[in-house]
């Protein structure tokens, strides 16, 4: 079996080469010529695997019948094309979800440290609450954060049920001009829809953009053609009175320049960039084209994952509740660093090219769990803000 595999995914030769021969091809390169003798495609997002590279290579004799994207997101997939092909499709789900959390929590508290404000004083507005969204709005709650949360399509399924059960509607979702009007932070994390009652595509559009407070705090992590980004920088431009924290963006790699240096944080689609994360894509797809063409699929996580470079930290008395996580967070990740290595690339190589390539070099990052912290005596009180956070507290 051929398996043409994108060049940016972790493991592939441990994982795929136990089921067939591997080709590695760089993403953006994929076309129908790559696929014209492969059995399965193992994607990330970036390749665009739509109707006309899927006609185009079955018309070439392509005996292609496993599509795999090691991603959350799916938007870059033709679904209906590989069906009409009798093509089987996986994705994985929630892979990265803890990296995209640990990228919100590292970049609010940055913030927070930049702007002089409390992170617990403010209300943050969760728009989508699946995978990400809803981890994100526990790990707030539990550390004592004011949320508010957004997700119209779960509200209509799952509020039938709840009105089936006696209750007005889904406790504690609210629409999305109710976040705006009521929010001090407000996190995307949304899929790109392009159609339906729920489409997502500019969900931020000028009028909302607009109605943001002075003073609000945005962030996008979800995909970029979520937000009308001609009218965010035309906001964050003339009025200044807002900040913008923004991973995802449209026309990527070749985004908007301009609005790069009005953001606050801007980084090249990297929130899901833990190798944790990466590693999770890779085995997830792994196990669906072992299982889809009837092999064993032998290796586990562990045996993928190497230890973290910084494994335990302990605090003492003397650090404030905002300062011990700051420093925590930073201990595992810090945005400041793929901003600064996106505006650097960008002045060096170009935009396109600066993007891709920060994310092709993407350094080392583990997630906020493989980091264990031991509490002094005159630390305990830390506790409930790191556990909430996701770290792992040593036993007293
Ligand atoms: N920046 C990154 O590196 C990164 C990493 C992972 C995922 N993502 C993006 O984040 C998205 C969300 O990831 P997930 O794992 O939580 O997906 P998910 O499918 O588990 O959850 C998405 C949620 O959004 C909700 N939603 C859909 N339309 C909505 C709308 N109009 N308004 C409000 N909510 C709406 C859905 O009902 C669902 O609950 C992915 O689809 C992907 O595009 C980005
Ligand atoms: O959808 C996802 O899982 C994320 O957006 C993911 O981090 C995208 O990374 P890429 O596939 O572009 O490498």
């Amino acid at each position: 079996m051929k398996i043409v595999v994108d060049a940016n995914v972790p493991a592939a030769e441990a994982c795929f080469g136990a089921l067939g021969e591997v080709v590695r091809v760089p993403g953006r390169e994929i076309a129908p010529a790559t696929l014209a003798s492969a059995d399965a495609l193992v994607v990330r997002s970036i390749t665009r695997v739509d109707a006309a590279l899927i006609a185009e290579a079955k018309s070439m004799g392509s005996p292609l019948r496993f599509v795999g994207t090691c991603t959350i997101g799916t938007d870059h997939v033709d679904q209906h094309a590989l069906a009409g092909h009798d093509i089987a499709f996986s994705s994985a789900p929630g892979c990265n979800a803890e990296a995209v959390l640990d990228y919100v929590l590292a970049s609010l508290s940055t913030l927070a440290e930049r702007h002089d404000f409390r992170l617990v004083e403010r209300r943050v507005g969760i728009v989508g609450v699946g995978n990400v969204g809803g981890r994100l709005l526990k790990r707030l709650t539990a550390m004592g954060i004011d949320c508010l949360a957004c997700d119209p399509p779960r509200v209509e399924a799952e509020g039938l049920e709840a009105e089936r059960q006696g209750a007005r509607s889904l406790a504690g979702f609210h629409d999305l001009d109710t976040l705006i009007d009521e929010c001090d932070v407000l996190c995307l994390h949304t899929p790109l829809v392009s159609e339906g009652p729920h489409a997502t595509h500019h969900l931020l559009d000028v009028q909302r953009i607009a109605a943001l407070a002075p003073g609000t705090l945005l962030l996008n992590a979800g995909r970029g053609d979520c937000v009308d980004g001609r009218a965010l920088r035309q906001r964050l431009a003339g009025q200044g009175d807002i900040t913008a924290v923004l991973d995802v963006w449209e026309h990527e790699p070749a985004i908007d320049a301009a609005l790069a240096d009005l953001a606050a944080i801007a980084t090249p689609h990297i929130a899901g960039y833990s190798l944790d994360g990466k590693l999770r894509g890779t085995h997830h797809i792994y196990r669906a084209l072992a299982h889809h063409v009837g092999l064993p699929a032998r290796l586990t996580m562990d045996d993928l994952a190497p230890a973290p470079p910084v494994a335990r930290l302990v605090l003492e008395a003397g650090l404030s509740p905002e300062e011990a996580l700051r420093l925590c967070l930073r201990a595992v990740y810090d945005p400041r660093r793929d901003h600064d290595s996106l505006h650097r690339e960008a002045r060096r190589q170009g935009m396109a090219k600066g993007f891709d390539g920060c994310r092709a070099r993407y350094p080392l990052r583990r997630e906020v769990a493989s980091l264990e912290i031991e509490l002094g005596e005159g630390a305990r009180e830390l506790r409930p803000l790191l556990a909430g956070a996701g770290f792992r507290i040593a036993a007293d």
